[in-house]
């Protein structure tokens, strides 16, 4: 779909790499505006909100329960079996299994919950975002790659989705346990608590080393990653490129250095981030010792009972778990962030402007004027692509822009169907401003016709359908008669049915053209933009095309961008643009006789 909006009249991008790599670098660089981020992820939660706050009680249960567990076999140690006392052992045993049953069953429904909102909560990214993607204009995607677009879509989205799977629940858990568990030690045992915090400021510069070679090295990955992403889009994409000036080997050399780069990164991130556990378990081990070992002396000394050396030892491990955890999902929620602030980014680009309402629907005759309109691509050093043009085309009427490459031909219909909005000047169709009517409407009531046109990964009746969604079998297959393809498509293996792959790549140029000329006939358009193929088409299909066209423009306003003599000899009035301006206008008879650019144009294809 994506590639289908830029599609109309191909992608003209005069940003190099090297400022598409700049201005991304630039982004990953930028500071994480937390707040702004988790709020908008809070109001994408929505209504899930209320199960949100379930989960949140079911995790300080669980809390509430890996506290009461150790602390109850402290107890049953210290007043039961040291004291060899068994009266009321078993009630204390039953209450030890009843907190464990609820912890289970706790951690089993906060995480059947959270996964529950989780997924709600990226569908709704997700969707949003692909929405997004269609309400943006041309221009947003002139400054952004294919490859950078899908990294937001797929990469970021995943992110996302696994911290708020599994990441927020351990952390809100792990700042509850901390809290607990020190209360409890404190009001258990000043001393014993101060030794099992010895540990911490240890674990606390140990994290924060390697925390921040990580998410230095993640940054990094990232970026890599998103470089080797772009490559493997365009190598894709342009495969046929790549093949027809033999660039294979240097594909696979520059694959390769970026590859072996991803490599080097993902080799010494994972090896940091995989040290955290490793060196916390150390110290985890190293309090356990320290608790062990001091409590143990207190006991002799009668300081302290066993059952709290016990439940001690045990709240160091719970204590150190949930630090460990922290720093554990640092880096999660630091990439997740980074991701949704990028994804939040695209969705918080500005929309195509409409001052037009939907609801006031314009039905079009076709009358084309452009009054003194100036035009610039927002990417340009050049002051204007198009030059103070006025010109009057009349419902019905067929028009013929010629002109030299880059003289502004194909800018003139996206202007016409909207795409970019003129600097200067007016365009009206049926005297009425085209900012006065939405671009749907405007929209719907034109068609495209294109050098090379694209098509879906469908079949050939759902291609030609694209044109106008509900037509029926019947229509479809009328307007591929009229469009000369019903033969070809006959003989296609399914006929109609035949499934498209890969943007038409099992039919020829020619057979792909005359689809789209069916899919505009299945449009019946008031206006149709055609730029006329220039690739060489044999004789007899170029004929059927012809033909097929000639049907398509009858009794309606048609702009063609023409590349053959003949289609200039029929046009009812001819456009010469030279670099951005309209410098001749007039019959193709006027126009020879009047000897001037026109003619010359003609005589040097002649020579
Ligand atoms: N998306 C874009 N961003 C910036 N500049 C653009 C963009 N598209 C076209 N241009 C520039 O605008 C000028 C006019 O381009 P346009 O495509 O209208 O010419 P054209 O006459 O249709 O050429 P061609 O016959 O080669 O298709 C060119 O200099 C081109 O580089």
């Amino acid at each position: 779909m994506l590639k289908a909006i830029r599609e109309p009249f191909g992608y003209k991008n005069i940003l190099t790499k090297e400022d598409i790599q700049k201005k991304r670098n630039k982004k990953v660089d930028r500071a994480t505006n937390w707040g702004s981020t988790l709020g908008h992820i809070w109001r994408i939660v929505d209504e899930q909100r209320a199960l949100l706050i379930i989960v949140l009680f079911m995790v300080v249960a669980s809390s509430v329960f890996s506290l009461l567990g150790p602390y109850l076999i402290g107890k049953i140690i210290d007043n039961h079996i040291m004291k060899a006392q068994f009266a009321g052992l078993s009630k204390l045993i039953f209450g030890l299994i009843a907190i464990y049953i609820g912890l289970s069953l706790s951690l089993f429904l906060q995480n059947y919950w959270m996964i529950g909102i989780a997924q709600q909560t990226i569908y709704r990214m997700r969707t949003g975002l692909f929405t997004k993607l269609q309400k943006l204009p041309i221009s947003f995607f002139d400054k952004r790659q294919h490859g950078e677009l899908m990294s937001r879509m797929t990469n970021d989205i995943e992110n996302v989705s696994s911290t708020l799977n599994s990441t927020f629940i351990q952390v809100f858990s792990s700042v509850l346990t901390l809290v607990g568990t020190l209360v409890v030690m404190l009001s258990m045992s000043p001393l014993l608590t101060l030794l099992t915090m010895i540990i911490i400021p240890v674990m606390f510069v140990a994290t924060r080393w390697i925390t921040r070679r990580t998410g230095k090295l993640f940054k990094e990955q990232q970026r890599a990653l998103g470089a080797l992403n772009g490559m493997i889009e365009e190598s894709i994409s342009g495969q046929r490129i790549v093949k027809a000036f033999s660039q294979e080997p240097r594909m696979i050399e520059e694959f390769a250095e970026k590859s072996t780069k991803l490599r080097q990164i993902g080799f010494w991130s994972n090896v940091y981030s995989g040290g955290i556990p490793k060196v916390m378990n150390l110290l985890n081990n190293a309090s356990f010792a320290i608790v062990a070992g001091v409590g143990g002396l207190l006991a002799l000394k009668g300081q302290v009972t066993i059952g709290t050396i016990v439940i001690f030892s045990e709240y160091a491990r719970q204590f150190t778990r949930p630090l460990n955890d922290l720093a554990n999902q640092f880096n999660n929620v630091l990439s997740a962030i980074a991701g949704a602030e990028r994804v939040f980014g695209i969705m918080n680009e500005e929309e195509e402007k409409d001052l037009a309402s939907d609801k006031v629907i314009h039905q079009l005759q076709g009358d084309v004027k452009f009054n003194n309109v100036s035009f610039k691509y927002e990417q340009t050093d050049a002051t204007h692509t198009i030059k103070n043009v006025s010109f009057h085309v009349e419902a019905g009427q067929t028009a013929a822009l010629v002109g030299a490459t880059g003289a502004g031909k194909t800018t003139i219909l996206q202007l016409l169907a909207r795409y970019y909005e003129v600097n200067n000047g007016e365009i009206t169709i049926d005297d009425t401003p085209i900012q006065a009517i939405s671009r749907q409407n405007l929209r719907s009531q034109m068609a495209f016709v294109l050098q090379d046109p694209f098509l879906f990964e469908e079949t050939v009746r759902e291609n030609i359908r694209y044109g106008q969604l509900n037509a029926t079998d019947e229509e479809v297959e009328e307007a591929a008669r009229k469009a000369n393809a019903h033969d070809f498509i006959m003989k296609l293996k399914n006929g109609y049915d035949t499934f498209l792959t890969a943007d038409g790549a099992e039919i020829s140029q020619g057979q792909k053209q005359l689809l789209s000329i069916a899919r505009a006939l299945v449009a019946d358009p008031v206006i149709l933009l055609l730029d006329e193929a220039t690739s060489s088409i044999d004789t007899v299909t170029e004929l059927k095309i012809q033909e097929a066209l000639e049907r398509l423009m009858k009794g309606r306003t048609s702009f063609v961008i023409a590349h053959r003599l003949n289609t200039v000899r029929q046009a009812d009035i001819v456009f010469v643009m030279q670099q951005g301006e309209l410098v001749e206008a007039g019959t193709q008879q006027e126009l020879t006789e009047k000897q001037g650019i026109y003619y010359k144009m003609l005589e040097e294809s002649n020579a």
